[in-house]
């Protein structure tokens, strides 16, 4: 297997129906990732430990997804030069507004990459990983102009009903 390029992490298993969206994009890309739960809140000493190692192991984004108090990406952010992509993960009570806020809010100097709550903000962060890697890697540049036109053709074959 080759060493990973994207880390996906999340605060908890429970997030993985949103955030398998990140890593099938991309694993269809073939992309090396690896994924795991970590998380800022219960495990405080495993993430300052992953973001110390994530640039020397070979990582070059991270995608990190949390819901609630949604701490894990920012703080992942300020542990590692890595450009880090969060995805709030859509939240019980508040329907993941908390998760989208606490990510997106950070303060100057240190960047979170913020993308939309649920499904379509896991996808969109791989895409946006695969974009980034892609500009140094022609062969990923084709397969993501490739992924565009398929996008492209199926808007434009898309049919609406006739009104009676
Ligand atoms: N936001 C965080 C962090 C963190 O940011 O470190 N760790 C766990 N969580 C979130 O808590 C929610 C409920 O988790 P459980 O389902 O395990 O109780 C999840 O959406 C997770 O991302």
């Amino acid at each position: 297997m080759s060493i990973a390029k994207v880390g996906v992490i999340m605060g908890s298993s429970s997030d993985w129906d949103v955030m398998q969206n990140a890593v099938r994009m991309l694993k269809d890309f073939g992309v090396p990732y690896e994924a795991q739960v970590i998380s800022a809140h219960r495990m405080p000493h495993d993430m300052a430990e992953y973001g110390a190692q994530a640039y020397d192991k070979g990582i070059r984004a991270i995608i990190a997804g949390a819901g609630g108090a949604a701490h894990l990406p920012g703080m992942m952010a300020a542990l590692t030069e890595v450009p880090v992509f969060g995805v709030p993960v859509p939240s019980r009570y508040l329907r993941g507004e908390d998760s989208l806020l606490s990510i997106v809010q950070m303060p100057k100097g240190v960047p979170v990459a913020t993308f939309a709550i649920g499904e379509a903000g896991a996808a969109n962060a791989a895409l946006h990983a695969i974009a980034t890697l892609a500009m140094h890697d022609e062969d990923l540049r084709q397969q993501l102009m490739a992924f565009r036109q398929k996008q492209t053709e199926a808007a434009r074959a898309m049919h609406l009903p006739e009104v009676e």
